[in-house]
């Protein structure tokens, strides 16, 4: 039987005119049984693209949401934006949602399912909150500091319940959670690091990049074998 297929976000070097995808999102799929298929942006980006797949992956990167999209104006400490961009990932993340598609939203993807189901963001922790420490200097695939994981959760089902070892390459983070969306995870700072959507069967955001982590670590392997299960799950 054919893999799950599993769309997974690019990034635009406006530049160069050229996408990118960090080569770990593609492996971490792979190595979890799925068929990385990049989505290119375009007005079909929530359309027929996604019809293509049985699960999505919105990834992270250096750009932060349009404040306006969480009805806030622009202060101080939020860094760029990359409109085309972000328009895209809210397409392709409301289809998601609401054709219930498995969906791993991975650090700004994480911020971005959040803001979709109308939480709001710290537009940075440093300067809205005094909370420093996320951004961690390189190397980016070790881990940095642990997260609390709340039992009985998503996250916790797959990962296990116990404390988890997890990198931070991050300076926003999740300030109001969203209509239905539960925080799953939390750093000792408080700051939010996953949360979840349990109205639906897979939509789960984690602030940290697990796919620096998984080749090493089974625990972060796990999140990318939920996603495909439940993308398998789906073409049942
Ligand atoms: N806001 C973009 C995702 C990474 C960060 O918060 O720095």
């Amino acid at each position: 039987m054919r893999r799950p297929r599993i769309g997974v976000t690019l990034d635009l070097d406006e530049a160069r005119g050229e996408y990118r995808l960090g080569r770990a999102y593609a492996d971490a799929v792979l190595r979890a049984g799925g068929l990385p298929v990049p989505l290119p942006y375009g007005e079909e980006a929530g359309g027929a693209y996604l019809a293509l797949c049985e699960g999505l992956v919105v990834t992270g990167g250096a750009f932060d949401i349009p404040p306006e999209r969480y009805g806030e104006a622009r202060r101080p400490g939020c860094g760029p934006e990359k409109p085309e961009r972000t328009a895209c990932e809210w397409a392709l993340c409301e289809a998601a949602l609401a054709g219930r598609i498995p969906l791993l939203g991975i650090c700004g993807g994480m911020q971005l399912l959040d803001v979709v189901r109308g939480g709001a963001l710290h537009q940075d922790l440093v300067q809205d909150a005094g909370l420093g420490g996320h951004e961690q200097p390189p190397p980016r695939d070790v881990p940095h500091h642990r997260v609390a994981i709340a039992p009985g959760t998503l996250l916790a089902r797959l990962a296990g319940p116990e404390p988890l070892s997890v990198n931070s390459s991050h300076h926003q983070a999740v300030r109001t959670p969203g209509a239905g969306v539960l925080v799953s995870a939390r750093a000792d700072d408080g700051v939010v690091e996953a949360i979840e959507l349990p109205d639906l069967p897979f939509a789960l955001g984690v602030q940290w990049h697990p796919e620096r982590l998984a080749a090493s670590d089974p625990r972060q392997a796990a999140i990318f074998r939920g996603l495909v299960q439940a993308a398998e799950d789906l073409r049942r």
